[in-house]
């Protein structure tokens, strides 16, 4: 069974709270973005999981999250195993979700193979057991997430008539570190409230509170997101914790002249 799994990107992102776990409480608006691994699963007979990877290298991590969500899922159901093979598109320490996005179609792709019928709610907690960003990708809609990013409330928000480019520097961002350089505060806005404003005010009203502190660190980002504007940009931000930047568009625009700045990533259709 076959699945195109797709990236994340944070429409607004207030961090307003450390808590004692470690963890920070956030305010942000999650959105599909089209740009896609694909995640293959088939039953193999054997008495192990085999993961199989292909395209954007992977950096090394103790396990990969789709082995991960296997496990995770196998400890809880009678499962058999199976040979994963994952395609990587999504570029990585972006701030796209790409890794939380895996597993949680792992979850998906092995509910629906072995027919467990588990409930979407059942999913979504195990999937934020994985990471924060895990659980929003098991129903893959436009939600408003609070706490650390696990508690979703759907929103009514279709991007799908705007043009969204998104540009990857060459630059590789660990959320960890980004969650550390920053001072959790008071959101400077309502986030609910500004999505709902027609979409060129958006730049007034909706911020990333992990830019401040990577654009000082990191001037190419800022950079590339002054630019996007000035190529005509409704609206541009960096996602999650960067390094990727998407900007919206009313129509298709070609940006190659900025491919200095990064890899560039046009929308994607898979169906
Ligand atoms: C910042 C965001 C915004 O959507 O996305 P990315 O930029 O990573 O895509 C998310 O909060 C990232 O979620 P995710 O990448 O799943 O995080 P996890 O694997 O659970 O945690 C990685 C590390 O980030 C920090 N972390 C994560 C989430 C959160 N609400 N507070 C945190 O402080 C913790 O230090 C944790 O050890
Ligand atoms: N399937 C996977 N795809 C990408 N990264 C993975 C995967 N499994 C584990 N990782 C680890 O998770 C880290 C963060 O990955 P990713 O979710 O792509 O980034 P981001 O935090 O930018 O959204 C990577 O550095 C990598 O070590």
């Amino acid at each position: 069974m076959i699945a195109f799994a797709n990236a994340k990107l944070n429409l607004g992102l207030y961090i307003t709270n450390k808590r004692a776990d470690g963890y920070h409480d956030l305010e942000t608006i999650f959105c599909p973005l089209p740009i896609y691994d694909v995640v293959e699963l088939v039953e193999n007979g054997l008495q192990e999981t085999r993961l199989f990877t292909s395209g954007i290298e992977i950096p090394y991590s103790a396990d990969n999250l789709c082995i991960k969500a296997f496990k995770l899922l196998k400890q809880h159901y009678d499962i058999p195993y199976v040979d994963i093979y994952l395609y990587k598109n999504i570029p990585i320490g972006a701030g796209l979700g790409g890794g939380s996005s895996d597993a949680a179609y792992v979850l998906n792709l092995l509910n629906n193979l072995f027919s467990l019928a588990i409930p979407v709610e059942e999913l979504e907690r195990l999937a934020g057991t994985l990471g924060a960003d895990c659980s929003f990708f098991i129903q893959n809609k436009p939600a408003y997430a609070v706490g650390i990013g696990t508690t979703l409330s759907p929103i009514d928000l279709d991007l799908s008539s705007y043009y969204i480019v998104t540009i990857k520097p060459d630059i590789h961002i660990s959320t960890a570190e980004a969650y550390a350089s920053v001072t959790p505060k008071e959101p400077q806005s309502n986030l609910l409230r500004a999505v709902q404003l027609p979409i060129q005010e958006w730049k007034y009203h909706i911020r990333n509170d992990f830019e401040e502190g990577i654009f000082e660190k990191y001037p190419l980002i800022k950079s590339l997101k002054e630019t996007l504007y000035e190529e005509g940009a409704i609206y541009a931000a960096m996602s999650g914790s960067g390094s990727a930047v998407y900007a919206i568009f009313w129509e298709p625009v070609n940006l190659d002249h900025l491919s200095h700045f990064g890899t560039i990533y046009y929308p994607t259709k898979t169906h």
